[in-house]
């Protein structure tokens, strides 16, 4: 047998044995660690064909997977691929070429809404077309130059002769696989941070002296972009998971972040109150669990194993936080509400709910696209309390 089909029969082996339980890449470490005898490059190769075959999502599914694994390569490939070349020579000529012609060379045309079944829930402005084609590439991976070190970062990394693209004043494209780590020593100098994720700062107006409280912290992408942003502001952070703030804790240490607080929180809590530093905060981060769905181009598994009923799940729990946590703000303070979701019932919905049930005048609202643009695709909103 040939490697070619050994890296199929491997790829369908994780394809049919996946059941979306848990993320792809946890899978595929496990079954690469059950198949010791693949060495890195055929694991490469491998992972790469199991992620184009669900990158065109449902697109196709009825074929047979060996079948489908290759439209996949053929629709996500930009180049001239070995594989391609060695199961259908006449494809891989035609790598490189547009999708619409590739379409037509296959006799099979992209059927959006086959392929993402969800397009009826897409926030306004969100084009069904090009946001789903847009799932065929991976995005970039971004990171986020911190205050003072954007021509220090420049010059380490040309002198690693990584391609580049700066985008603004603090974001950098690079390739996929860049080992930022190795090439940038000092990790206080930037953050990996998506760019739709970085311009989500551009609504947080914090004043120095205010009480902020990023109630979703995660491990504090939010926390550090605001606090790159108004380095005096009294930072608390919170999160449901104590094992994600003690990620937190570590990254704010090699960040050189001192001045916070960070707490085990459960926002769905009746004993919320009790459990607060303080009961008045001048901001609030309300970076709410989500589906995560402008994110999928990176999961693309996902648009296979997400079921439509999670979406009213995850818009109900955006509501029960919203809804506890905003009489903590100070009248006259500010909620910035965020989703890196493409689903209107987890955006516009959650934002008029905002307005209607939390008394919050909106002043700003809106996706921040990013799937023209290799990046996640996210929304925010501010809300102001009168
Ligand atoms: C979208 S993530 C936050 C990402 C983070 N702000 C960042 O920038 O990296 C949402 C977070 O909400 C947390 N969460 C989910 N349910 C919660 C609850 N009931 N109370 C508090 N946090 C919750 C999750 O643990 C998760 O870390």
């Amino acid at each position: 047998m040939t490697r070619w089909e050994n890296y199929m029969n491997a790829a369908e082996k994780v394809i049919t044995g996946y059941d979306g339980s848990i993320p792809l890449h946890h899978y595929l470490k496990t079954f690469f660690k059950v198949h010791p005898h693949m060495g890195s490059r055929d694991r490469r190769w491998v992972q790469q064909l199991v992620y184009q075959y669900f990158r065109p999502g449902r697109w196709q599914n009825e074929q047979p997977v060996k079948e489908r694994i290759l439209l996949g390569v053929f629709l996500c490939a930009q180049g001239p691929d070995e594989l391609l070349a060695f199961f259908r020579p006449a494809w891989n000529e035609l790598a490189a070429a547009p999708l619409e012609q590739k379409l037509a060379t296959t006799g099979v045309g992209w059927n959006a809404q086959a392929a993402f079944p969800f397009l009826p829930h897409l926030s306004a402005g969100i084009d069904g077309e090009t946001f789903t084609r847009a799932h065929l590439q991976q995005p970039h991976l971004f990171i986020r130059a911190r205050p003072g070190k954007m021509a220090a970062i420049l010059r380490l990394l040309d002198a690693a002769g990584v391609a580049v693209q700066p985008i603004g004043e603090h974001a950098l494209a690079l390739p996929n696989g860049t080992k930022t780590d190795s090439i940038i020593p000092d990790k206080s100098w930037y953050e990996v941070q998506d760019l739709s994720s970085q311009e989500t700062g551009l609504h947080f107006h914090a004043k120095a002296g205010e009480h902020w409280w990023d109630c979703c912290a995660a491990s504090g992408g939010k926390s550090i972009l605001l606090l790159d942003k108004e380095p005096a502001v009294h930072l608390f952070a919170s999160d449901v998971r104590a094992s994600i703030l003690e990620n937190l804790k570590k990254r704010f240490a090699e960040a050189g972040v001192k001045n916070y607080s960070a707490k085990v929180l459960d926002l769905t809590a009746p004993t919320l109150r009790a459990q607060l530093p303080r009961t008045r905060f001048d901001g609030i981060i309300l970076d709410a669990p989500c589906s995560g769905s402008g994110t999928w181009g990176r999961t693309p598994e996902n648009i296979r194993y997400f079921k439509e009923s999670q979406i009213a799940e995850y818009a109900r729990l955006q509501k029960e936080i919203a809804a506890n946590v905003t009489p903590f703000l100070q009248p006259g303070g500010t909620l910035v509400y965020i989703t890196c979701s493409v689903f209107r019932e987890e955006n516009e919905e959650a934002v008029e709910y905002l307005r209607s049930h939390c008394g919050l005048e909106i002043t700003e609202s809106g996706v921040i696209g990013g799937y023209e643009r290799g990046a996640d695709t996210m929304f925010v909103a501010v809300g102001k309390k009168p």
